[in-house]
């Protein structure tokens, strides 16, 4: 072998990269893992027309709301002051709040979970264009009926976020010091 010349494989792009729309759900995904809701984790990442990543955030109490003082329990009635709805801040919500940019606007959305009605209000108000998802578990549930009919007459696009790698592993080892 020609020991002058790296092996072809060294020469040419890598191919096993991941995909933008993928990066970014990854990304989302990822976030998700922050939330301490003991049922649903919701991960959001907000991306520009330059693909740079400007916002990210997950389902959450607000600030100085402790994880372990406020109820993560649900329960059915609905104005109960022991369930995490009064309380928990969307990660949809948590992306736009905490986006690095002073607009919003043409921005795209990734998220885990549909946005509820409440979270489509800000998605729209921010200048959001489109949305990719992962699971619609609410479907036909009265938020999300509001949720698209909102997205719909105010032309926010919606889809199904298809991944080109159904699996993404996260290994520290594999950056530890080179062999
Ligand atoms: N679009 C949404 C909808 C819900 N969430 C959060 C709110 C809760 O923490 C959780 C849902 O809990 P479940 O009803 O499944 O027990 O997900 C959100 O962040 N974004």
């Amino acid at each position: 072998m020609d020991v002058s010349q790296p092996p072809r494989r060294y020469n040419d792009k890598r191919k096993e990269y991941l995909e933008w729309n993928d990066y970014f759900m990854a990304t989302a995904v990822l976030s998700a893992k922050r939330s301490k809701d003991p049922v649903t984790q919701v991960g959001a990442c907000i991306v520009d027309q330059k693909n740079r990543v400007v916002a990210i955030g997950y389902n959450g109490f607000p600030r100085n709301c402790s994880d372990d003082e406020f109820p993560w329990g649900k329960s059915d009635a609905k104005q109960s002051l022991e369930h995490k709805y009064m309380y928990v801040v969307h990660a949809e919500a948590n992306a736009i709040l905490n986006s690095n940019c002073t607009s919003l606007d043409g921005t795209r959305l990734f998220t885990t979970l549909f946005p509820c009605n409440e979270c489509a209000k800000l998605i729209i108000q921010s200048g959001i264009q489109q949305i990719y998802f992962i699971s619609d578990k609410y479907e036909g549930h009265t938020a999300t009926i509001a949720s698209k009919r909102m997205l719909d007459a105010a032309g926010v696009l919606y889809s199904r976020h298809v991944p080109k790698q159904q699996k993404i592993l996260i290994d520290f080892a594999e950056f530890l010091d080179e062999n």
